[in-house]
């Protein structure tokens, strides 16, 4: 665990463990025991002080089916250590904002940004440099979905996707393969809510039709199931606000290419939010994303300006991801 992230167990173990909402609460609540009482004096061991035989069961999700990537820390591959968690939320309810935050807060956490400059910038010819010469940017590919969004929307989830497919196949920085804590990749945004959130809402909308959305789903799926645990995640992070809320900062944000957007778009995508990872009603085709916990964050509250806001969230995060994992050591099912 690194230093930075030590006061805050302190502070967890001292009693001002902030109320955690993951979907399963029953798992939760099993944690929660053991945890609190720890607090007389029985620390937490740092990974590094881990002996293997402690370690029978290192998933921090409580899912049955326990991966190898949780084996142990002694595994070769260590980049099967790093967890991988998305913040997903509504436009604007401040994922990157909170992503920083959490970057600041703990060496062992790496934030992945969206790509959203490569969707402003489609570059000429192919993804590298060819014969010398520079790529020059053709076209701005966020501002022309939004500007025609039937003629692009099915070219934006193409990109858009496709781009996130390369984030999450990058191996992990070296200073987390490394790390002798418990490394975490904080993605912002992901695959999936490429598809059950932007895309889906497209098809909805009647951007994207019958037989693109039927090509965006065989192709998205494909992947999916040919990269298998590459693109698995271990957590979700939903930043929830009101579409309210949202609009307001998206308006504070300025952003030229969403001066059209409609407080009705954020309405549709917050719905869309909310069957996905709150209600649980969203068709989801595979298996592993449908036992990801979530851990819900309220985006409405003000953790730029309010340092107990700030301390409480990324305690809150930092339980979800790395404390809970220790609890099912010393506890395992
Ligand atoms: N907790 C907060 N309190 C007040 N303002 C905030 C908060 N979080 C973010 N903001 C402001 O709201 C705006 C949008 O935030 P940010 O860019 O982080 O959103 P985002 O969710 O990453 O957006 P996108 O969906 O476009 O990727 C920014 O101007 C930011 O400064
Ligand atoms: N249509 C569509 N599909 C996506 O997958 C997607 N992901 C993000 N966005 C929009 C939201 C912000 O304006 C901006 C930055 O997040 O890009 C998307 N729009």
């Amino acid at each position: 665990m690194s230093a930075l992230c030590r006061p805050i167990l302190v502070s967890l173990l001292s009693g001002t463990r902030p109320g955690l909402l993951l979907v399963r609460t029953s798992e939760f609540k099993q944690r929660n025991e053991p945890l609190s009482s720890m607090s007389g004096g029985n620390s937490v061991a740092p990974p590094a002080q881990r002996t293997n035989t402690m370690m029978p069961t290192l998933n921090v999700t409580g899912s049955s089916d326990s991966h190898p990537r949780f084996l142990s820390s002694s595994s070769p591959k260590s980049e099967f250590r790093v967890k991988r968690v998305s913040i997903e939320g509504n436009i604007a309810v401040g994922k990157s904002t909170f992503a920083k935050l959490l970057q600041t807060a703990c060496s062992d956490w790496e934030v992945v940004a969206e790509p959203v400059s490569k969707w402003q910038n489609i570059k000429s010819g192919s993804s590298k440099e060819t014969h010398g010469s520079p790529q020059t940017t053709v076209s701005n590919l966020l501002q022309m979905m939004y500007k025609e969004p039937q003629r692009w929307s099915y070219t934006f989830q193409t990109f858009s996707c496709m781009s996130r497919f390369r984030t999450q196949l990058q191996p992990p920085p070296a200073h987390l393969l490394n790390s002798e804590g418990t490394p975490v990749q904080v993605y912002e945004r992901s695959i999936y809510s490429d598809r059950y959130i932007f895309a889906l809402n497209m098809f909805e909308l009647g951007c994207i039709n019958d037989t693109e959305w039927a090509v965006y789903q065989d192709w998205h799926s494909l992947l999916v199931e040919r990269f298998g645990h590459q693109v698995e995640l271990e957590g979700i992070i939903y930043l929830r606000a009101s579409p309210e809320k949202c609009m307001e900062r998206l308006k504070f944000r300025g952003r030229s290419e969403e001066k059209e957007v409609e407080l009705d778009y954020l309405e549709k995508l917050h719905i869309q939010h909310e069957k996905w990872l709150v209600e649980k009603s969203a068709e989801i085709h595979f298996e592993k994303l449908k036992n990801v916990p979530v851990l819900q964050l309220d985006g409405s509250a003000e953790f730029l300006t309010d340092p107990e806001v700030r301390k409480q969230f990324i305690s809150q995060v930092w339980y979800a991801c790395v404390a809970s994992l220790h609890v099912d050591m010393l506890f395992p099912e």
